[in-house]
């Protein structure tokens, strides 16, 4: 039976020497895991000694903590549950019909009533002076299609089942990972992994999923193909655990990012308070401080700080050492058609995605479609001789 610890035994215990934090009715010591939390130490401190249910339940799922830390770090229960309330929509949460939304733009205008501020720019802000976000969708408009006429397209025939990795899917396209789903929708990645597998599409889960592999891919009846996307943990212990977990719920490739060994300058969202929109998000604030870099308080580059920056081609062997028979091993923002020439010749590599993070990484790196057109042209063997 766990030991009851009251509220002002609790509130003893508000320092970096001696910090324990109430989350969903149990108490949890945190001294040893707060300075290496990866979203900060401030947060911790600032909730010391308290219920810390409601920044806790914001973005992290109820099993985090439990399966997290070991079992002796849950010191007691508390009375004192503040409910968490999920306060990430403003008040103007009503959307328009979905049968009113024509084109892909109308979505993030229906969405921005919904989000707060933080979250908009967290989801809409690309690095620097966006140089390379937008060639990413301007280049397009230089690029022309030329039609072949007078063939009969009563029953097109494009194929509508097609394979992803070697995954039957119903369409040539896969869900990109984003993290923090959370802040976008309480069920964040878990409602993504319903939709794929009502649409049989394949799903890309981030490394900083609001929800853990298995909360996503199990007990909701999920049958699509699943990927995980991977950024490589400064302590590798870490990322051999995911991977572990990726293989248990049957992810079918571990997806390596490869574009941003560093955090992207993304100012947008840097020049946002994290109190902004209502305070709803307020924990985030005490995150940045965290960093204590006078640098703003972007999420991405708060959160990014647990990746290993040494990780070079001489670690992918570790990677795929980690990877049973038949997961496949994919890297995630090549940008070059060396690198893909290199990612080929390691023998290591079952595939590539030719992205830049969406210009949310390196600024005035290479618009996506012409990295595309360097490897038509430069080693076209990439486009085509992959095993899978
Ligand atoms: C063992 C327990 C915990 C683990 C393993 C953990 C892990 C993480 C990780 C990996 C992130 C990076 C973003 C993500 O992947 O979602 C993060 C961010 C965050 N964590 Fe925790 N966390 C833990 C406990 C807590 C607690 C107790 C709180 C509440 C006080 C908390 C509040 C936050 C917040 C607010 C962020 C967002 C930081 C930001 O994006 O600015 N975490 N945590
Ligand atoms: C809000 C948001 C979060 C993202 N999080 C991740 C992530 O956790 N891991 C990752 O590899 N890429 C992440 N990305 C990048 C996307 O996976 C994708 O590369 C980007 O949207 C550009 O699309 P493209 O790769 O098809 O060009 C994120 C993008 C956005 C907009």
């Amino acid at each position: 039976m766990s030991r009851k610890i009251s509220p002002a035994e609790l509130s003893q215990h508000d320092s970096p020497s001696s910090l324990w934090l109430a989350i969903n009715g149990l108490v949890y010591d945190l001294t040893a895991f707060a300075p290496s939390h990866p979203g900060g130490l401030q947060i911790l401190l600032q909730h010391a000694g308290q219920d810390a249910s409601v920044p806790y339940n914001k973005v992290h799922s109820p099993s985090l903590i439990r399966t997290s830390l070991p079992p002796t770090a849950q010191i007691g229960s508390s009375d004192s549950v503040q409910t968490p309330v999920p306060q990430i929509f403003s008040s103007v949460p009503t959307k328009p019909p979905l049968s009113t939304l024509i084109s892909p733009h109308d979505f993030p205008l229906a969405a921005i009533p919904s989000l707060t501020p933080k979250a908009t720019a967290f989801i809409s802000s690309a690095a620097t002076d966006c140089l390379t976000h937008r060639a990413n969708s301007s280049l397009y408009s230089h690029l022309a299609l030329r039609p072949r006429i007078l063939i009969n397209v009563s029953t097109p025939t494009t194929p509508l089942v097609t394979t992803i990795l070697n995954c039957p899917v119903s369409s040539p396209i896969f869900i990109s990972p984003t993290s923090l789903g959370k802040i976008i929708h309480p069920s964040g990645e878990k409602a993504i992994a319903l939709a794929c597998s009502n649409l049989d599409m394949a799903q890309t889960i981030s490394t900083s999923a609001s929800f853990t592999l298995s909360e996503i891919l199990s007990g909701q009846n999920t049958s699509h193909p699943a990927f995980l996307q991977l950024y490589v943990d400064k302590n590798r212990v870490n990322s051999e655990r995911v991977i572990e977990e990726a293989a248990r719920n049957g992810v079918r490739a571990v997806m390596v990012t490869v574009d941003a060994p560093v955090p992207g300058k993304r100012e947008a969202d840097e020049r946002i308070p994290t109190a902004a929109g209502g305070g709803t998000l307020a924990p985030m604030a005490g995150t940045a401080a965290a960093v204590g870099d006078g640098k703003g308080a972007a999420l991405g580059r708060v959160m990014g700080g647990y990746i290993d920056d040494s990780f070079s081609w001489e670690d992918l062997g570790w990677v795929k050492g980690l990877l049973p028979e038949g997961v496949k091993l994919v890297l995630k923002g090549v940008q070059t058609a060396a690198d893909a020439v290199r990612a080929m010749e390691t023998g290591l590599v079952d595939g590539i995605v030719i992205s830049n993070h969406g210009g949310r990484s390196l600024d005035t790196a290479t618009g996506t479609i012409l990295v595309l057109l360097e490897l038509q042209r430069c080693c076209p063997g990439c486009l085509t001789g992959w095993r899978c």
